[in-house]
């Protein structure tokens, strides 16, 4: 077992989730059924279903963008109802979330100055997490001059610049092209073990999934999807999909689908 699992393991959990359910308004069936889901402190945690079986419905409420319709959603032993500054949330859509006519260190610095943080704090915030994800030299750039891969960039560096200690992360490689997405995938691996944040990343994207994650939640075809089955993974960082043992997990993970 790897010591950032122990760690996880030992904590209190960031998260705890018991009986969780949802179903939209005028919808007969649950989309959600009886989820239960503990995560602990600084784990990085993968959501892993096909399209459509609840993946982002599960996290939107983790990050209190929507209620649950019954069960129990802890976060830092508070009841969820809202979003809440210990929580940072990263779309698949960076162009979505960006504000194209900000910088990329006014994009970094928005919810620092929101915070009204002093001027020279928010710089030497936004140098930081702008040089942690590889951006340094691009502080003047505007989100249209940058490629998909940085604009992500951008993205997780404004997020971390708000310190949340769980980041809630929604196919954010998803728009990538592949070599851009390897990229990423590696980076955040590097970033996660350098701030210590709790991570929970939905994919549909097996290798992905294996590539990252300390554990895997495999959620079941919805409606009244749950989660399923939960995989240790205890392959060292940074993975390689070559490796026999990959494989194998690959293989377990791929029949909950066939
Ligand atoms: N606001 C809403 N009102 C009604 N139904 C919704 C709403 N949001 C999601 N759903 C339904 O909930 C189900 C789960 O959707 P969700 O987006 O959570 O799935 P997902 O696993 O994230 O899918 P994908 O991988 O395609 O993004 C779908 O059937 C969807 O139509």
């Amino acid at each position: 077992m790897s010591s950032i699992t122990e760690k996880a393991i030992a904590n209190v959990p960031a998260i705890s989730i018991t009986g969780l359910s949802k179903s939209f308004l005028n919808n007969h069936h649950y989309v959600l059924e009886d989820v239960n889901l503990s995560i602990g402190k600084g784990e990085f945690f993968i959501l892993l279903g096909p399209s459509g079986c609840g993946k982002s419905t599960l996290l939107s409420m983790i990050a209190g963008f929507i209620q649950k319709t019954s069960g129990e959603l802890i976060v830092d032993n508070e009841e969820v109802s809202k979003p809440g500054r210990n929580r940072g949330v990263v779309f698949q859509q960076a162009d979505a979330a960006l504000f194209p006519w900000l910088t990329v260190r006014e994009n970094v610095e928005f919810g620092l100055k929101m915070k009204k943080t002093p001027k020279s704090i928010r710089h030497e915030t936004s140098a930081y997490f702008i040089e942690l994800v590889g951006l340094k030299g691009h502080e003047q750039k505007f989100p249209k001059e940058l490629s998909g891969g940085m604009k992500q960039r951008v993205q997780l560096a404004r997020v971390l610049a708000n310190d949340p200690d769980i980041l809630l992360m929604d196919e954010p490689f998803g728009a990538l092209d592949a070599m851009t997405r390897r990229t990423m995938q590696t980076e955040l691996v590097r970033i996660w073990k350098e701030t210590n944040k709790t991570i929970i990343f939905v994919t549909h994207d097996i290798q992905e999934a294996l590539l990252l994650g300390e554990r895997i939640g495999v959620m079941s075809i919805g409606p009244s999807s749950k989660i399923e089955t939960i995989y240790s993974i205890p392959l060292p960082y940074p993975r390689q999909f070559t490796n026999k043992e990959f494989n194998t997990y690959y293989q377990k993970i791929q029949n909950h689908f066939d």
